[in-house]
């Protein structure tokens, strides 16, 4: 099983190219199972992620054509299989995409239920019961979640539906099922997260009728059929996030070329509080840290506050930055996981619930880590690069899901860390 080995101490200077977003392509590798027309793709990232799920999407009998350049091509014209079994989604909860796809161009589906992982249960309720206002027949039975139409009824019907709570997958599955629906569909409390208005222009360069996308409210016109498109899929505001983190902790002065600043707000304003210095630029974001950084206090929210998927990263740095600070996880049940690696590193964190209250450390030592989820094992490399002495993290899989060579792009800005065995 490959590990990172880290020895920390060293600023990070000069690029690195941020790569298309995991958020962004995987809900558009769904979209072209809407079409029987080829969709392409651009900028798609390499991770493991994309591999599943185009071995998920090839599985139903789809033509995928992948280039080294980020090139996907997907022809769903052959699609005969409309269903994603629970061998492939077991590593992959974006999987559940899938369901609103097929069950709006084939009137059915039987998709595998995720199940819970490491950050939190994450059910799909919210997908399900959208569909249910959109017309569709559900049971859930043996772990499967199996969508039809109604005898007689050829299309999804177009409704109004508000979900419990904001769900950004739920979102994506209920506006890819409403652009085939018969009607007009709303879609209340959206999501407003950057990969939906990304996904949405995706659909609109299909024929799509989509408006208020971006906002909490998204109105879709159902059509008949949708053609083939090209999209370039939008820049990794996470991966961006976790490389401005990288510096602001271990110092050094970066550009982070394709980074969207507009995207990162609620993080770059947390930085800049801290004493980074940052500037939005035209075709990127620069950083500039020295010195040890103030430690600042966060909440996560929905977009546009601070994400989730950013406070695994951003508690490494309070972790060594100057003063104490607390960390609230609204988001997920159980994404804490990472601090008792943290504190195999010398930092100091108590967790009460949902909070977290962290006291900065001037200094880390090396230790060896376990890896447990995506973003935990991202901020346990941050905080390797801090580290005094050799830092291994262990189970590094859960990190290739989401980011694109990690240890190559920090090991061209200086860092001192490899793959191992
Ligand atoms: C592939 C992808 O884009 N993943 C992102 C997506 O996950 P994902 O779309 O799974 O996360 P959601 O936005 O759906 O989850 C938000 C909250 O709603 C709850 N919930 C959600 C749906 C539902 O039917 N019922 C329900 O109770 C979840 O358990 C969670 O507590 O948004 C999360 C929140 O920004 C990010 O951390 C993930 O990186
Ligand atoms: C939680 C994440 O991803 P997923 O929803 O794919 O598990 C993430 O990207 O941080």
């Amino acid at each position: 099983m490959d590990k990172l080995r880290i020895r920390g101490g060293r600023e990070l200077q000069g690029e690195v190219a941020i790569a298309g977003a995991k958020n962004a392509a995987l809900p558009e590798l769904c979209a072209a199972l809407l079409s029987s027309d080829a969709v392409t793709l651009s900028n798609v990232p390499r991770l493991q992620d994309v591999t599943t799920m185009l071995k998920l999407i090839r599985n139903m009998g789809v033509q995928v054509a992948q280039g080294e350049d980020g090139v996907v091509v997907l022809d769903a014209s052959t699609l005969n299989q409309p269903e994603a079994p629970y061998e492939l989604v077991k590593t992959m909860r974006a999987s559940v995409l899938a369901l609103g796809p097929l069950l709006a161009r084939f009137g059915q589906a039987r998709v595998s239920l995720p199940g819970g992982c490491a950050i939190g249960s994450r059910p799909v309720d919210q997908h399900i019961k959208g569909l249910q206002a959109m017309g569709a027949d559900i049971v859930v039975e043996h772990g499967y979640i199996i969508a039809k139409l109604p005898a007689g009824q050829k299309r999804l019907k177009g409704a109004r539906i508000t979900t419990d709570m904001v769900t950004v997958t739920g979102t994506e599955n209920l506006l890819m099922a409403a652009t085939l629906a018969q009607g007009e569909t709303i879609l209340e409390n959206a999501a407003q997260e950057p990969e939906i208005p990304d996904l949405a222009e995706l659909l609109i360069k299909m024929g799509a009728k989509i408006e208020g996308h971006g906002s909490s409210r998204i109105r879709i016109q159902g059509v008949d059929a949708l053609h083939g498109a090209r999209h370039a899929v939008v820049a990794d505001r996470i991966e961006a996030g976790t490389f401005l983190c990288a510096v602001a902790a271990a110092g050094g002065d970066v550009f982070l070329r394709h980074a969207r600043g507009d995207h990162l707000d609620a993080v770059i304003e947390k930085l800049a509080a801290a004493g980074a210095r940052i500037s939005v630029q035209e075709g990127g974001v620069r950083i500039l840290s020295q010195g040890r950084l103030k430690a600042q206090s966060f909440r996560t929210t929905e977009y546009p506050g601070f994400p989730t998927d950013m406070q695994a990263q951003f508690m490494a740095l309070n972790c060594v930055a100057q003063g104490t600070s607390t960390v609230t996880e609204t988001i997920f049940e159980n994404r804490y996981m990472h601090v008792n690696e943290l504190l195999r590193l010398g930092a100091k964190i108590q967790i009460d619930g949902r909070l977290a209250m962290i006291e900065g450390v001037s200094r880390l030592s090396g230790a060896t880590v376990m890896a447990t989820d995506l973003r935990a094992s991202a901020g346990l490399v941050i905080a390797g690069l801090v580290a005094e002495g050799e830092t291994i993290v262990d189970r590094i899989y859960h990190l290739d899901r989401g980011y694109d060579r990690m240890e190559a792009k920090l090991a061209a800005l200086g860092a001192d860390i490899e793959r191992v065995k």
